[in-house]
């Protein structure tokens, strides 16, 4: 990976999903451990369950792991059953949340609207929010992966973002837990759209900032997608959950 002074460390983020009892905090006791013994090129964040975020932020105090939330509300509090806020993530200890990941998307109809509400409160909240854009492979295969993510980026991203510490994620919905990726030249061609965007939305803050590529990146596809040109970072699923994998990919950026 490029990484000139003025661009920020590379971002590996491990999103658990609905992964993870107390016994898994032994893997990030792992992860941190090995990150305080040598010491990488890029920042570390684990993205727990709610219910082990509290318990992984007490664990990882102090150490160089920082800790994510999964999804907010766009609320600060209310009655929204089931829901959780940016500011409770950032009371239990998150740092970061992850936002508009395409199994909300999904599975929940999240808009690119309702993402972008979700931003600005976790900004409010102190937290870096980490927005997820990416397209399905009727899509791809359509031809319309570019406009897709690139419609994405401008509905998903509020325009005050300006001076903002965020980053963005490329995830293809077609990756995602299923072994396949883009090629080189693809992930490549997506980051650079991505880049434009950004850097049209907000001039020389969106130059720097990080877009990272999630979707089926492993130990032996990391080094790769982490030299590619654009490629700040990687938001990281099943492989994130064994700190031996999670640390391979570190190691790689
Ligand atoms: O948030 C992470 C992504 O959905 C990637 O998941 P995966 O690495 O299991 O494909």
């Amino acid at each position: 990976m490029t990484v000139s002074l003025t661009t920020p460390r590379p971002l590996i983020a491990g999103n658990w999903k609905m992964f993870g009892l107390e016994a898994s905090l032994d893997e990030a006791r792992a992860v941190a451990a090995a990150v305080a013994q040598a010491p990488p090129a890029a920042r570390v964040a684990i993205c727990p369950p709610a219910t082990l975020l509290h318990r992984m932020a007490d664990a990882l105090s102090g150490e160089s792991v920082i800790v994510g939330g999964q999804d907010c509300h766009a609320a600060p509090q209310g009655a929204y059953t089931g829901d959780i806020s940016a500011p409770m993530l950032a009371d239990a200890g998150a740092t970061l949340v992850i936002l508009g990941h395409s199994e909300r998307r999904g599975s929940y109809d999240e808009t690119c609207e309702e993402v972008s509400a979700k931003v600005l409160a976790a900004l409010a909240a102190g937290l870096e929010p980490v927005i997820c854009l990416g397209e399905t492979l009727a899509q791809r295969e359509a031809g319309q992966a570019e406009p897709i993510v690139t419609g994405q980026a401008r509905n998903s991203l509020p325009d005050d973002l300006s001076g903002q510490a965020f980053a963005v994620a490329y995830e293809p919905v077609w990756a995602i837990g299923t072994g396949l990726t883009p090629t080189i030249a693809d992930i490549a061609a997506i980051h650079a759209a991505i880049r434009a965007v950004l850097v049209e939305r907000f001039g020389d803050h969106g130059a720097s900032v990080p877009i990272l590529y999630g979707g089926s990146v492993k130990p032996e596809n990391a080094a790769e997608i982490l030299a590619t040109p654009e490629v700040g970072g990687a938001l990281v699923g099943g492989a994130s959950l064994k700190a031996k994998d999670f640390l391979a990919i570190i190691a790689a950026a």
